[in-house]
């Protein structure tokens, strides 16, 4: 029997709903507003409360604070530096915390100890995503991330051969050049750091990908894609909810009242599709003009190629399969990138004395006459160190680092700085689900790293009071950047950049 609790969460589903559809753009869908009808929200009010009653889970539940009868815990969950709160609730709960929000249950590990007997000794027990009724709605099931099962095993295998273990070391000329073009970007333009990481992290994983770079971050192809992935996230919070715990919903009649959910479906369905088709159609054009680098797409397209014995159909198939893998690698690791960039730049502009130490095991390395390669790599332990703690900040689990709020790149030194290395593989995920894009990253950082500290000065542009880094809250902790001076370390090294800038560029 629906129970009042359940009818009003119904009820203020669709309220919230069409409350969220007055604010968000909804010019592109030229959809006419529809007549409300009380019958229709009965109807469906009606066949909802079944459904929640039907999904309702049963069983023991790790702690977690008190949650109201509607709202579950929403008015506890913190607005910003959630991290915080969390750790606050690993003091009362304990390693496990049970939250609901709206009837959504959500777990937080909270200590390396719970997420490594979970995430990766009983990984096949934990790595499924919840079935997605949103996804399959907005035609999203072909993702990597939101794949599960064989389709996911396929995926990852796919990956996997191409970026990572001794298949991304391929990857490092174009990891070396683009660093030198980020750097030549800082050293014309520093104000607009943003966009240049930002760019620079995007044109690395497009030609890994794809085989072409992109100008920066205005290039339409990757303003097309944060679109896309905006759009994704702008899909309305309720209409959401609704749809998840009523799959039944994604055939809801168009003509009926409050639809418009369904056609903000087709429009992410159409630019996800999209971003699918368009970079890939891209590195076509480039095949065909024989201009095109070698690259995850035509590596791809060769090898089945060289497969004979496949009919049209298994080829088909293989060219969507190649499509999807190609564009998840730009979803997946242009932001993580791009947010530790970000927060590598704050940090030497707040240790000045970190930056001059990376400044002086360089130039022992390099003379001080030239940018650093990858052949250096051994002989830079200080700005492997530098690279691994600026990583750490996402992991503060204090019985594990201890003064997790320090930035002290020591820890990574030495024998025990070995250990430290161990633990943080967390910071790249566990079991089933870890990163497979982790060398291509860790190699694309640490160059970076490395070229930008040699070239650099950096400093806040105000010092009274001195910035504090800060982060955003989100599936990305991503850096709030603050005003900064980027200057070339003499003029030797503005030299040094622009020559060896130019065959980064032109190669
Ligand atoms: C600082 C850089 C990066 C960090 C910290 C990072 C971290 C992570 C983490 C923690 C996961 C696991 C998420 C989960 O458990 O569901 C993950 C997944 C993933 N990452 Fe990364 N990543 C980075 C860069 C990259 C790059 C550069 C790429 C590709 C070029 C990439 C591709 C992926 C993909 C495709 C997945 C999904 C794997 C799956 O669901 O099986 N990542 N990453």
């Amino acid at each position: 029997v629906p129970v009042p609790e359940d009818i009003y969460r119904l009820a203020l589903f669709f309220l919230m709903t069409q409350i969220e559809y007055c604010f968000i753009n909804m010019e592109s869908l030229a959809t006419p507003r529809r007549v409300e009808r009380d019958y229709a929200v009965l109807l469906v009010l009606g066949a909802s409360t079944v459904a929640l009653l039907l999904s309702r889970s049963k069983g023991p539940l790790p702690p977690g604070p008190m949650a109201l009868p509607l709202l579950g815990n929403l008015p506890q969950m913190p607005r910003s530096e959630e991290w915080n709160t969390y750790a606050e609730w690993a003091e009362k709960y304990g390693d496990i915390t049970y939250l609901t929000i709206f009837g959504k249950p959500m777990i937080i590990l909270n200590s390396l100890k719970v997420v490594r007997a979970l995430m990766n000794e009983r990984s096949a027990n934990y790595s499924n995503r919840p079935y997605s009724a949103m996804n399959e709605f907005c035609g999203l099931t072909w993702i990597l991330t939101n794949a599960d099962g064989e389709a996911h095993r396929i995926r990852r295998s796919v990956v996997q051969r191409y970026f990572s273990g001794l298949a991304a070391v391929k990857h490092r000329s174009h990891q070396q050049d683009e660093a030198r073009v980020l750097a030549n970007n800082l050293l014309k333009s520093p104000e607009l750091i943003e966009l240049h990481l930002k760019g620079h992290a995007a044109s690395s994983i497009l030609l890994g990908a794809y085989g072409f770079r992109v100008e920066g971050a205005k290039d339409s192809l990757v303003q097309q894609m944060d679109e896309t992935f905006e759009h994704g996230n702008r899909f309305p919070g309720f209409a959401s909810f609704l749809l998840e715990k009523i799959p039944a919903m994604r055939n809801y009649p168009r003509w009926m009242p409050f639809s418009g959910f369904r056609a903000y479906g087709d429009l992410v369905t159409r630019i996800f599709q999209a971003i699918r088709a368009d970079p890939y159609e891209r590195t076509m054009k480039l095949i065909a003009s024989g201009k095109a680098a070698p690259s995850f797409v035509s590596t791809s397209l060769d090898d089945l190629a060289a497969e004979t014995s496949l009919s049209d159909k298994e080829r088909e198939e293989r060219v969507e399969l190649i499509k999807d893998c190609a564009c998840v690698m730009y979803g997946a690791g242009t932001d993580s990138s791009t947010a530790t960039m970000g927060t590598f730049c704050m940090i030497l502009a707040l240790h000045p004395e970190i930056l001059k130490r990376a400044q002086e095991e360089l130039d022992k390395v390099t003379g001080g006459e030239r940018l650093p390669t990858f052949d250096d790599e051994r002989d830079l332990p200080y700005i492997d160190a530098l690279f691994w703690e600026t990583l750490r900040l996402i992991f503060r689990d204090p019985t594990v680092f201890t003064n997790p709020d320090q930035f002290r790149p020591d820890r990574f030194l030495g024998e025990k700085g070995k250990q430290c290395r161990d633990v943080l593989t967390l910071v790249w995920g566990m079991g089933r689900r870890a990163c497979p894009g982790r060398q291509l990253a860790e190699a694309s950082l640490f160059i970076t790293m490395a070229t930008i500290a040699s070239c650099f000065d950096i400093t806040p542009k105000s010092t009274d009071p001195l910035p504090q880094l800060e982060f955003s809250s989100g599936f990305i902790r991503r850096p709030k950047l603050f005003p900064v001076n980027i200057t070339p370390r003499s003029s030797k090294w503005k030299e040094i950049l622009e020559r060896e800038v130019l065959p980064a560029v032109y190669s």
